[in-house]
């Protein structure tokens, strides 16, 4: 385990992260070679309004956000140094050149296929520890955290902890689904289990996919020890209509009320 990422479990009163994911501003900027909309504007927009780290996934095929992307963003950060720079992929594929060449706060690795339409599930143990176990000590070596990309299983979280994981990102698509659901209370209650079993073997926990405005307080009130949401999709599609800086606050006042819940 790295000296440097204490356990992270324990990492101090939560108030939990807002980080948000640059994907679907970088796919519409793509639709038309004129530069806008801007990544590093909205980063800008985003960290001004309250926001406190940054997500972009950079995938093999650039179909959203690009190599130089990621490069502005890091040079962008340089003036924001408490924020968190979030960088997703698949460790197998291009994401690790991408953390040697930036050394962001966090790499997530994300089980992803290259042509996959959207990140659909998490990293499976036993099978997944043996070849990740290498890449997530290379992380530490460059003092970056590692998030796992994890399906809400309580059983799984220990072998996560044990490849040398210091944190796992709860994929929340289920309960995105269930949410408003006669299901939802069954779904979240998974989500806290995992949740629960991930803090007893010290890992930190993360969560994001399809998160949005009407779901995060249910969910961030009911599972413990939230300590960074990644929110991207809704997210932007939110800013079409009420704009970024008041987006930002809609989201970080949904935050606060999930731990005014909490007491
Ligand atoms: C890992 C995850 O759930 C998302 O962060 C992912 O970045 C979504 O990818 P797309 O934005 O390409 O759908
Ligand atoms: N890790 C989740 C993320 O970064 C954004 O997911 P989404 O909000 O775009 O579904």
């Amino acid at each position: 385990m790295n000296p440097l990422v204490a356990s992270e479990a324990h990492a101090g009163a939560l108030l939990t992260v807002l980080s948000v994911n640059l994907n679907k501003v970088a796919l519409l900027r793509n639709s038309r070679h004129l530069g806008i909309p801007s990544v590093t504007r909205m980063a800008t927009l985003a960290l001004e309004a309250g926001a406190q780290g940054i997500t972009v996934h950079p995938r093999p095929d650039e179909r959203h956000i690009r190599s130089h992307d990621v490069t502005d963003l890091d040079a962008l950060l340089k003036a924001w140094p408490h924020i968190d720079y979030n960088i997703e992929g698949n460790p197998f594929h291009n994401l690790m050149d991408v953390i040697r060449a930036v050394r962001p706060h966090q790499a997530t690795f994300v089980p992803d296929s290259v042509g996959q339409f959207t990140s659909d599930h998490g990293w499976t143990f036993p099978d997944d520890a043996e070849r990740l176990a290498p890449l997530i000590a290379q992380c530490h070596e460059l003092g970056v955290r590692v998030s796992l990309f994890m399906d809400p299983i309580p059983e799984m979280m220990r072998a996560a902890r044990e490849v040398g994981a210091d944190r796992i990102e709860l994929y929340t698509e289920a309960y995105a689904s269930a949410w408003g659901t006669p299901q939802q209370t069954a779904v979240l209650a998974r989500y806290t289990a995992a949740a629960e079993a991930a803090l007893a073997v010290g890992l930190g926990i993360n969560a994001g996919h399809d998160l949005n405005r009407d779901n995060l307080t249910d969910f961030l009130a009911a599972v413990p020890g939230v300590q960074e949401v990644s929110i991207g999709h809704a997210l932007t599609a939110d800013a079409l209509e009420l704009g970024f800086p008041a987006t930002i606050r809609a989201y970080l006042a949904c935050i606060q009320r999930a731990h005014a819940r909490q007491g």
